[in-house]
């Protein structure tokens, strides 16, 4: 049992997924400030008590406040990093000089940055060197959590003693973290199931079958082994609530972003279109090309998250990806 305690927990992005954390931590009895980007966001949330624009719908605590300056951020015993992946790097650099030494930063989000294909935990580690890292990742869609449904998801950080008293402070009624040293491990997971998802919503999309969409899961989820594999991360993190868990919430429901966006994109409309109607993030969209040159990087073959960083840089249709991938020479299972 660690002898730390953390209260005053910050949530830097107010998205749905920041938004949704805040809510669960103040179930919890937690003290929550919430940094939104978008400063009527934090007047919206502090007023109304509602995120008319990234949860509308949910009656918020009154416990959490909202703010839309950073600053307030260094007060906290610990802070959850939310803002999507290809902001990350801006929002740490903002926060990197307030940032006391030792404070835990846990990364909520899901992805690779494109320009430098680092996972969150690299990017934390360059920007805020003095922070202590952590990964919270699993299946957890934000308006279950919001809505007090239950979950589990996998709280990864080395540091054992931060990271129990990490999981007592981030535990919930109805959410549950396990606790895992496996940093990378638990970030691979979200970053390539997004992909996947896509690939799965474009099977659908193009009426090819459940058994296709399941096919495509689970040689998706081999991809994702040897990725993991090469880059040292423990098995059972990519078969837990990271891994598999969370590849298998996303591939299966319309509700994910990504799903939806591969749905459209199978009745045949394009990615860009898709992306440039939402204001939510579809992150599998700017994680495949990252994760196709990541795993290239590292001689790991990745077939189906390959197909798509082809599909979304036109270099293929997604009619000529579906003949490619069921004309490759049949193989060994494992
Ligand atoms: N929504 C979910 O169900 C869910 C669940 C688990 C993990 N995640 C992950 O959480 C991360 C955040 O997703 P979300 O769903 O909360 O986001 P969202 O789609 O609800 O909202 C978009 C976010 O981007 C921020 N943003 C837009 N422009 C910005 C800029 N220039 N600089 C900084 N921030 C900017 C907005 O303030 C907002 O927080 C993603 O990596 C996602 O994969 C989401
Ligand atoms: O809506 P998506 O596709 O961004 O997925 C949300 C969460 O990552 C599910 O765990």
């Amino acid at each position: 049992m660690s002898t730390l305690h953390y209260q005053n927990i910050g949530v830097i992005g107010a998205g749905a997924w920041g938004t949704a954390l805040a809510q669960s931590l103040a179930s919890a009895g937690r003290d929550v400030t919430l940094w939104a980007f978008e400063a009527d966001c934090a007047e919206a949330i502090n007023s109304a008590h509602e995120n008319t624009l990234f949860l509308p719908g949910v009656s918020l605590s009154p416990k959490i406040t909202a703010v839309n300056d950073l600053s307030v951020m260094a007060k906290c015993d610990a802070v959850l990093a939310v803002t999507p992946a290809q902001f990350m790097r801006k929002s740490l650099a903002a926060y990197a000089p307030l940032a006391p030494e030792g404070q835990p930063i846990v990364l909520c989000s899901k992805g690779i940055e494109i320009s430098t294909r680092m996972f969150m935990s690299d990017v934390l580690s360059e920007v805020v060197p003095r922070a202590v890292p952590a990964v919270l990742s699993g299946p957890s869609f934000a308006i279950d959590v919001a809505k007090g449904l239950p979950t589990a998801v996998t709280l990864a950080c080395e540091d054992v003693d931060v990271g129990e008293a990490l999981m007592q402070a981030i535990a919930a009624p109805t959410f549950r973290p396990y606790l895992s040293t496996d940093v990378l491990g638990a970030e691979i997971g979200g970053a390539v199931k997004n992909v996947l998802a896509i690939v799965c919503g474009i099977v659908l999309g193009k009426e090819l079958g459940r058994s296709a969409h399941a096919a495509i899961i689970a040689r998706g989820f081999a991809e994702m082994t040897r990725l993991g594999t090469a880059l040292g991360c423990a098995p059972e993190t990519l078969t837990g609530l990271s891994g598999l868990g969370d590849l298998v919430l996303t591939c299966s429901s319309e509700q994910s972003r990504n799903m939806s966006c591969g749905l459209a994109m199978g009745r045949g409309q394009s990615a860009q279109d898709i992306v440039n109607s939402r204001t939510a993030v579809t992150e599998g969209v700017a994680t495949a090309p990252a994760l196709k040159a990541l795993a290239q990087q590292h001689s790991v073959d990745m077939p189906i998250c390959f197909a798509l960083a082809d599909i979304l840089d036109g270099q293929i249709t997604v009619d000529q990806a579906i003949t490619a991938l069921l004309s490759r020479d049949p193989k060994r299972e494992h």
